[in-house]
């Protein structure tokens, strides 16, 4: 999308998960099919990651922000700098799919799609979105957030979203940096719990600017347009209240968005990306 496409082979090899013993009771089979299951990944990948025993999960990331600002564009560029240093949470959703979504289809079902054979790796990380969702019906979803099943949920532009416990537990377990993309409300409900991440917000430079990559992505209805729009009027203001980010990125330029994303991060990677050398 940016930059110059890479064309060499790469072996992508992204860890997967624990053995089936240590496999916490979050990562057995609930309500939710789930295409993308450890177990699933487990056998087409037979060099999970070991996480180390007494050592403590990276601090998650917030990822949040208007819809069109930015947030899976920067994403992309840091899953793909970053091999096996992040996980994306997949969070459910009752919105209807977009042409090329698929369900399940997150960074945790790569190597589903790699096999054990060498591809390309820009054209890999192009055909995945890191944004795809659990797609479910307003029932199911409504009986798992019943359940207890969810750290967070939202109503956002007539659908409901959320963020499974399991789907943080899962890739905390892998000692990866978990990605929370949720929208303001889930930053305020994710406040209340223990997990402690980082919070970013990610803003465009006007509303006018995001009304036009809004429309340029042709994602949208014009219904639907509109009340990301009027969503996004809120998230603007409430991101200038103090304490509530950790930092608030203006997604101007692409490049130099993406170079305060990492400088922000740096050191939980770093964390990571050493405790993989020892
Ligand atoms: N609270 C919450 N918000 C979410 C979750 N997943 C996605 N969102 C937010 O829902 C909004 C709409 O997402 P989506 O339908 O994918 O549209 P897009 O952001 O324009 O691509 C965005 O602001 C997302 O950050 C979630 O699990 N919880
Ligand atoms: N800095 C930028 N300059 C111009 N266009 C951008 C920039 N960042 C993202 N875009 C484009 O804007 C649209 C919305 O970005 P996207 O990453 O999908 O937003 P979000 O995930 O926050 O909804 C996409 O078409 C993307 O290519």
């Amino acid at each position: 999308m940016y930059g110059a496409r890479r064309r060499e082979a790469v072996r992508v090899t992204l860890p997967i998960s624990q053995s089936p013993a240590n496999l916490s009771k979050a990562f057995r089979p609930s309500s939710f099919p789930n295409k993308c299951s450890p177990d699933t990944a487990r056998q087409l990948d037979p060099s999970p990651l070991p996480v180390k025993k007494g050592m403590a999960a990276p601090r998650p990331v917030v990822l949040s922000g208007p819809s069109g600002a930015g947030k899976s564009t920067l994403l992309k560029k840091l899953l793909k700098d970053y091999e096996g240093v992040f996980g994306f949470s997949v969070s459910h959703t009752t919105r209807n799919p977009r042409p090329g979504e698929e369900d399940g289809k997150g960074l945790n079902c790569l190597p589903i799609l790699l096999g054990a054979t060498l591809l390309p790796v820009a054209d890999v990380l192009s055909s995945v979105s890191s944004e795809d969702y659990h797609f479910v019906s307003r029932e199911t979803m409504q009986e798992a957030i019943d359940n207890g099943e969810f750290v967070e949920n939202a109503a956002f532009s007539g659908n409901m979203y959320g963020t499974r416990r399991a789907s943080v537990e899962d890739v905390q377990a892998q000692n990866l940096i978990c990605i929370l993309d949720v929208d303001i409300q889930g930053v305020r409900n994710i406040k209340k719990t223990d997990l402690n991440p980082i919070y970013v917000s990610i803003q465009p430079p006007s509303i006018e600017i995001l009304e036009k990559r809004l429309r340029d992505r042709q994602t949208e209805t014009e219904e639907s347009l509109q009340k990301r729009l009027e969503a996004a009027r809120i998230d603007m203001e409430l991101s200038k209240e103090p304490g509530v980010f950790d930092i608030v990125i203006i997604n101007d330029d692409v490049e130099e968005a993406y170079e305060k994303l990492k400088g922000v991060l740096i050191e939980e990677i770093q964390k990571v990306q050493e405790s993989k050398k020892s």
